[in-house]
């Protein structure tokens, strides 16, 4: 088995074990943040005729060539057309058409003149000025035209996207099957949330936080419970786990330690073991492992180790079986905003929050860096990657951040490109499904000191 690997050889060994899950068709309604399975092609023109954007009338253009202030031009009004309904009458010259807004411009008519700029009578209308043809008509596809790509296979359905679809009549999206993922506890020191804390005993908080990162990606979680440091059990759970979920993954158990029974585990389920740990700090000690073609992942018990593992070697393969085309974190370059006092011997990743200050991105330092600590991921979007091997890091330096998505806001992967490449100004959109700022805002003066 191999040890102590790049945490880009762990991504490409496990990224290459799974695949793009099954495709299932789904109603609008329960669309929103799943991912597309095939191109969607425009089936119709949108909108799918000329109509008007007003209240008022659809008339011919040049019988309005004489019209002005002091003599008006006046037009029978031959017909009224709601929206909903198609005119019965052709506009010929001499005539104009009542039309509401979205109701189909008549035929004849390259016109249409608000209420409010005209006089009208029981059956005439009276026009004070000369009027372009065209104006105030919308075209049939000038929104959507038929037959175009809307939506690529692989993309994310937003709110926005799920309104196009319906304007097309598409009632049912296909989408890619959600990836079930298995999570379980292990630890006799481990209680569930729900249980008086009796001492030496700690709340099972990486169930919450890895089932809540399902959740934000897209993906289903099955929380199995907390099984107890005893190989025997934990094999047995996986074992129960793989039967019902497309991958495993375990928290705790999996240092070097006389209670430490998850690798012990594996090679119990006669499990085929890839690896066992990673270069890196904090969540070194992640085991990998793949029993009847599904992945057991064992990821350190240290809360926020847990949580930085899940988003560096979990969260890519999540996505994989999703059919998203992008896996890994996005990187950014980044200016550090504050120093880190520490040398890292070990490849090591910094909890920040980014921000953007007349065109650059900072990277902030923020909270405690302690691997168990995990009050300071809440507010993390980012992770400074420092290499093995650097010194104490100071304020102004630069750096490469990557940008963490498995929590709840998720910046739009085009924005972050954006930012990247030509440091455009973010605005808020949709919070959770994709576009939010919270990651990139423009930094109060106070925020820190240059
Ligand atoms: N002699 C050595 N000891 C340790 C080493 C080492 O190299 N040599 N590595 C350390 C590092 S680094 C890590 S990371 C941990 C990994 O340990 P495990 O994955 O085996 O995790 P546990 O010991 O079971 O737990 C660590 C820590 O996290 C708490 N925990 C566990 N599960 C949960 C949970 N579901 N919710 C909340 N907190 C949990 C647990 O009580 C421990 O405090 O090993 C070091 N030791
Ligand atoms: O591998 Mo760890 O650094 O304590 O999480």
């Amino acid at each position: 088995m191999r040890t102590g690997i790049l945490l880009e050889e762990a991504q490409q060994i496990l990224l290459a074990k799974v695949h793009s899950l099954q495709t299932s068709c789904v109603t609008l309604f329960e669309a929103v943040g799943r991912i597309l399975s095939k191109d969607i092609q425009a089936a119709t023109d949108l909108p799918p005729f000329n109509r008007s954007p007003l209240d008022g009338y659809a008339l011919q253009a040049r019988d309005t060539a004489e019209a002005d202030t002091l003599s008006p031009v006046s037009l029978a009004v031959i017909e009224e057309v709601p929206a909903g309904y198609m005119p019965r009458q052709k506009v010929t010259a001499g005539t104009a058409i009542k039309i509401m807004t979205g109701a189909p411009i008549p035929e004849g008519a390259d016109v249409v003149i608000k209420y409010e700029d005209v006089e009208w009578e029981q059956n005439t209308v009276k026009l004070f000025h000369k009027l372009k043809a065209g104006s105030n008509i919308v075209l049939a596809g000038e929104d959507v035209a038929k037959g175009e790509i809307i939506a690529k296979q692989g993309s994310r359905l937003t709110p926005p996207l799920v309104g196009v679809l319906a304007a097309q009549g598409f009632a049912y999206v296909p989408v890619v099957r959600k990836p079930k993922v298995a999570i379980l506890s292990t630890g006799d020191e481990v209680i569930d949330p729900s249980e008086a804390l009796h001492p030496g005993k700690i709340y099972n908080s990486n169930m919450h936080s890895l089932c809540a990162s399902c959740i934000a990606l897209g993906a289903d979680p099955l929380p199995m419970g907390i099984v107890p440091d005893n190989k025997q059990l934990i094999a047995e759970k996986i074992s129960h786990a793989l039967g019902q979920a497309d991958i495993v993954i375990t928290t705790g158990g999996v240092s070097v330690g006389d209670y430490d029974a998850v690798p012990d585990a594996l090679k119990e389920l006669s499990a085929d073991l890839l690896f066992w740990k990673i270069e890196m700090k904090p969540g070194s000690p992640v085991v990998a492992a793949v029993h009847n073609n599904k992945l057991i992942i064992g990821l350190s018990g240290n809360p926020a180790a847990a949580l930085i593992t899940f988003d560096l070697v979990v969260v890519p393969l999540i996505k994989k079986m999703m059919g998203q085309d992008r896996h890994l974190p996005l990187t950014v370059p980044v200016v550090l905003a504050n120093g880190f006092y520490k040398s890292s011997p070990q490849r090591r990743f910094l909890r920040a929050q980014l921000y953007r200050k007349n065109r650059t991105v900072y990277a902030k330092l923020i909270g405690e860096q302690g691997n168990g600590a995990l009050k300071s991921m809440i507010d993390c979007n980012a992770l400074i990657d420092v290499n093995a091997g650097s010194g104490p890091m100071t304020a102004g330096e630069h750096g490469v951040a990557l940008i963490l998505d498995s929590s709840a806001e998720i910046l739009s992967e085009e924005a972050i490109i954006k930012a990247q490449h030509q440091n455009v100004h973010l605005t808020t959109k949709y919070p959770t499904y994709g576009y939010c700022t919270r990651f990139l805002y423009e930094a109060d003066s106070n925020v820190y000191s240059e």
